[in-house]
């Protein structure tokens, strides 16, 4: 094959596996296998071993990873990883709203609600619209740097739809479908278990050999922005939209309310409609929206005075 030929073979195998990764995460309806997916990155994997000057940095190859690291270095966080104050009950909540109304007086109240997903916490770091790092949250300082492995998902863009610089935090775990898949796996290979995704979205994430990620179908939903250059907003829900413009998978059952029955009435009917999921959740987390009140409440010790995080009640073990 020539040069001319390769160029364009290596940018149409290219775009179609970013079309079906889009199909596959974004509208969850792939049209092809996993098996004729692979097939499509071993032949890109082929052409840039042939012409390696024509493989590009965000390339779909570079997902599967190199060989297996010896230790996972450290990285500190460029802005530092939350952690949230929680409510137990409902009157916590209402608690939480009087707190909000003293601070920012007659002003609108705005509340975002969003699931609280059950998986590891990771922060992502983008250069120029390309990513470069990603790792654990760690002590909220410093994490570990886990980026081989996060490559490996496949809805974590390797390029973003603009050349922004920022660092964004978002929950990585095992959809309920996969953990159930791969315990039976482990089951018939006379493994231990995982006790359930979280664990075992940890466990993958946490291996030195990025291989092992790669087969363990994990996803991601992106709920944060750390820094952000060469853009501006001024509210989270708008931080979640531009999010989603960018390329990222960002969780859709987010909702804004004004007043805190609403939030309380949509916590209600996600602790019932919890079980239908196809991924775990243990809570609802409750954000007021706006930055600008955001910065007017500030921080206790350690978490932010303008979020709060409801903790659902432990789910009754399936018998
Ligand atoms: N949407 C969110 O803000 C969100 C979702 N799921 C989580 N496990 C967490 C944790 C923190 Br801290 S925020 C958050």
């Amino acid at each position: 094959m020539d040069r001319l030929t390769a160029v364009t073979k290596i940018a149409e195998l290219t775009n179609s596996i970013e079309r079906h990764n889009r199909l596959y995460h974004e509208e969850d309806r792939p049209e092809i296998s996993d098996q004729e997916y692979d097939q499509l990155v071993r032949e890109l994997i082929e052409l840039e071993a042939r012409f390696p000057e024509l493989a590009q940095p965000d390339s779909p190859t570079k997902r599967v990873g190199g060989a297996p690291l010896p230790f996972f270095e450290k990285v500190v966080h460029k802005t530092p990883m939350l952690s949230l104050g929680n409510a137990f009950g409902e009157d916590d909540l209402r608690d939480f709203d009087r707190r909000v109304r003293q601070a920012v007086g007659s002003q609108a109240v705005r509340y975002v609600c969003e699931l609280k997903i059950d998986g590891l916490a990771v922060s992502l770091h983008y250069e120029n619209g390309l990513f470069v790092k990603g790792a654990t949250r760690g002590d909220g300082t410093t994490g570990e740097d886990i980026t081989q492995n996060l490559r490996t998902i496949r809805s974590i863009p390797l390029r973003l739809s603009r050349p922004l610089t920022l660092e964004v935090r978002g929950e990585a775990y095992m959809p309920k479908p996969a953990f159930e898949k791969l315990n039976k796996e482990r089951e018939e290979r006379g493994e231990p278990l995982f006790a359930n995704p979280r664990n075992s979205a940890a466990g993958s994430l946490r291996q030195l050999d990025p291989k092992i990620a790669a087969s363990r179908q994990l996803d991601t939903f992106i709920y944060g922005i750390g820094e952000l250059q060469g853009e501006s907003v001024d509210s989270h829900s708008e931080g979640l939209d531009l999010l989603e413009t960018l390329g990222f998978k960002v969780n859709q059952e987010r909702r804004v309310f004004a007043d805190i029955e609403e939030v309380i009435s949509f916590i209600n009917t996600w602790t019932e409609k919890r079980p239908t999921l196809p991924y775990e959740i243990d809570g609802m987390v409750i954000k007021l929206d706006s930055y600008a009140q955001q910065q007017e409440l500030g921080f206790t010790a350690k978490s932010p005075r303008w979020a709060i995080a409801y903790k659902f009640p432990a789910e009754e073990a399936v018998t």
